[in-house]
């Protein structure tokens, strides 16, 4: 199992991450691999599935992953997983006792999976990022059960106990903390029964009488739940894919495509300001995002730089699509979580009286996140909430330009159309992909920041 490329995805994983050491491995795994190093803070980095294949205790650390849980003959297709037709080796039959009584362990169909992804990225090295991570199994409409921590620490050899329904279940366990939102924790997960690298957003259910009575809970998890089933059936590569939800007493667990990397945001705050062509193509892909989000009938309603999610290979992905918004809607505008985005917002969503929201304003938040890669700072980079929401509202004022950024004249063109006051000359999404500013050059490709 050990792998001498273990060193060198590592390298790429520590570029993103400053990194320690840490805990051994279960005594009974057959191989040890060099121990791989891991992130100091509380939070885990979002490294690319090679690489957390490669060290899988090291993010799921609570459980025992080679203890067999999972059913042999489980998984081994997915409706939606893109696989290239690439003859598969002879497998190798993993050794006795991490396949009992027709069981595999999760490690065994990690392995698996990672096995189908070094084939396919040796097959055709640029297929996987681009096609089959997007394509993550969906699963709606299918038994998911998770494997518990108390699962695992069950005795060794005996089996969970299976789902009676009939049906395809999902095994899946969840791993490290990736990160934390207004509206829940967002967590590394597996889909146990596919090997894939997932995400979860988890939120605490309502459970005792006062929670129940708590409108912020219980408008939450509702805005959450209508807003999966909405959004089931999105699928485009600009966009991060719904894959499902579960509920239980405790939580509501909504799926996700996991999403190696950062988010623009972030990333802005590591490098500073962007080079003009790395802006260009992260707002082309935006504006491709957005344009099949509103074809389908959506607007996003709350776009920011950190609700647009990059890949280390610099695919961008649109996420967190209006859920905020709609909470706050639900809630009269009780709650506090717009205030984040006020920033990002267009002037006719601030103006409380008419409360119009329309496609339209998600052009001037592309507008804003724009701006923000140009100077690499949020706009309104001076100014409070309230201020912003005074000046857009009674001034009808776009957010500055500081002195020392200089615009070409494509590039003010581009920002006066996303922020233009009327919203019939701000252009839709497919006008403005087709704006010249966005033009890159021929042979340009994403190679980092700077
Ligand atoms: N699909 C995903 N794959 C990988 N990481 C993700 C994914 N979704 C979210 N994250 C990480 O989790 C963090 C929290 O995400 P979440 O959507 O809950 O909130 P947010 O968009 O950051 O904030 P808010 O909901 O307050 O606008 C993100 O900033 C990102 O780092």
């Amino acid at each position: 199992m050990y792998s001498p490329k273990l060193g060198q995805t590592h390298r790429n994983f520590a570029a993103l991450a400053t990194l320690t050491s840490t805990s051994s491995p279960a005594s009974h795994r057959p191989v040890t691999p060099p121990k791989p190093q891991r992130r100091s803070s509380a939070w885990a980095p979002r490294p690319p599935p090679e690489d957390i294949y490669e060290c899988l205790e090291e993010f799921f650390p609570e459980h025992d992953l080679d203890k067999p849980v999972i059913e042999a003959n489980s998984g081994e297709t997915s409706p939606t997983t893109a696989e290239p037709a690439i003859p598969a080796p002879p497998e190798a039959a993993p050794p006795e006792k991490l396949r009992i009584r027709g069981k595999k362990s999760i490690r065994i169909v990690a392995e698996e999976h990672k096995e189908l992804i070094d084939r396919m990225s040796r097959a055709d090295p640029t297929s996987y990022s681009n096609a089959v991570r997007k394509r993550s199994t969906k699963l709606w409409g299918s038994k998911l059960e998770e494997v518990t921590t108390a699962q695992a620490k069950m005795q060794s050899g005996q089996p969970v106990p299976e789902s009676p329904s009939a049906g395809t279940t999902f095994k899946w366990v969840r791993g490290d903390l990736i990160g934390r939102g207004t509206y829940g924790r967002v967590y590394l997960a597996l889909n146990a029964t596919t090997g894939e690298m997932i995400a979860v957003k988890q939120v605490a259910m309502p459970r005792t009488a006062s929670d129940k009575n708590d409108s912020w809970q219980v408008t939450v998890v509702q805005a959450l739940k209508m807003e999966s089933e909405t959004l089931k059936d999105l699928d485009h590569p600009n966009i991060v894919q719904y894959l499902g939800f579960e509920e239980t007493p405790d939580n509501l667990s909504i799926f996700l495509e996991y999403v190696p990397g950062s988010s623009i945001g972030s990333c802005l705050l590591k490098y500073g300001k962007f080079d003009e062509n790395v802006t260009k193509s992260f707002t082309s892909q935006i504006l491709a995002g957005l344009e099949y989000l509103h074809s389908e009938g959506i607007p996003h309603r709350a776009l920011k730089a950190d609700n647009i999610l990059v890949e280390m290979s610099g695919v961008c992905k649109i996420s967190d699509f209006g859920i905020s918004k709609k909470i706050d809607d639900a809630s009269g505008g009780a709650f506090t979580a717009m205030q984040g985005t006020v920033f990002w917002m267009a002037p006719e969503v601030t103006n409380t009286q008419k409360k119009e929201y329309n496609f339209k304003s998600d052009i001037w938040s592309v507008g804003c996140v724009v701006l923000e890669m140009w100077v690499g700072i949020r706009p309104w980079m001076r100014d409070e909430a309230q201020a912003v929401m005074f000046k857009l509202y009674q001034s009808n004022l776009p957010p500055p330009v500081p002195e020392d950024v200089v615009l070409s004249e494509l590039a003010d063109d581009f920002r006066w159309k996303c922020l233009a006051n009327n919203l019939e000359e701000r252009p839709t999404s497919a006008e403005l992909r087709m704006h010249p500013y966005l033009v890159l050059p021929p042979d340009w490709v994403f190679t980092g920041f700077k």
